[in-house]
């Protein structure tokens, strides 16, 4: 699996990812899910550069003109619950993509900081031969990501697995790369060094699904 971090080049990226982060502007619910949407967005942007492409002559009222267009058959797949603004970012560019649901939750049996994740839930086209675009903003030790892998094997084999996240941790990538297809790649906003007891992403930028949609009970 490759990795690409926007933030290893200066760009307006960085100004949403700070945002996320900060503790003093993240409350703001609308602009915490709409710069989320923003990065999906520019994530999107960058991937789409890795599409295949066919010259299409388009008319136009004066003319023709020849321009190389994406035919690739995209599925954005997104994580609920806080895959949902950065799906919206995704399809805000693929806009004729086809679309997956899938639940993923952390479950703690003993009340304790052990948890497991469970996938309960799933509405999906089929994946056979397509572009799979798999959107989570958070990448914290990466059992979502592979746990939502397995859950989706019976609906077919992707061409290809672009993984979109915002913020993920090291560790989580390493894992990641032992558990995804080695032609698969990650376009991720920025990548932290620390995961703490709780398997939270340090600094990180808090619980990005309460910060989306507010609290849950955990259970
Ligand atoms: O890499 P991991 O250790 O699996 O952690 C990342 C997951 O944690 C968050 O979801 P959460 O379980 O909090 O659900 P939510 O989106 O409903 O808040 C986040 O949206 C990821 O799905
Ligand atoms: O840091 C983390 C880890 C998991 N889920 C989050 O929302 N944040
Ligand atoms: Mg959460």
């Amino acid at each position: 699996m490759q990795v690409h971090e926007l933030s290893q080049n200066n760009s307006i990226a960085n100004k949403f990812i700070s945002q996320l982060r900060d503790v003093h502007v993240q409350k703001d619910r609308m602009r915490f899910r709409r710069n989320i949407e923003r990065l999906g967005e520019i994530m999107s942007y960058e991937l789409s550069q890795e599409l295949n492409y066919q010259k299409q002559a388009i008319e136009t009222p004066l003319g023709t003109s020849e321009i190389a267009q994406p035919d690739n058959e995209v599925v954005i797949c997104s994580i609920l619950r806080a895959g949902l603004p950065l799906h919206q970012g995704i399809l805000n560019y693929f806009d004729d993509a086809e679309n997956s649901f899938i639940s993923a939750y952390r479950h703690h049996p003993d009340n304790d900081e052990n948890f497991e994740v469970l996938v309960e839930y799933m509405a999906s086209p089929s994946l056979e031969g397509k572009t799979l675009i798999l959107a989570d903003p958070m990448l914290a030790t990466g059992k979502s990501f592979s746990n939502v892998l397995k859950a989706i094997a019976p609906m077919g084999k992707p061409a290809k697995i672009h993984l979109v996240s915002v913020i993920g941790s090291s560790e989580g990538i390493e894992f990641l790369k032992t558990e995804f297809p080695e032609n698969s790649k990650l376009w991720i906003a920025t990548i932290d060094n620390e995961l703490d007891k709780n398997g939270y992403i340090v600094p990180g930028l808090g619980d990005a699904g309460d910060l989306c949609y507010g609290q849950k009970l955990q259970h």
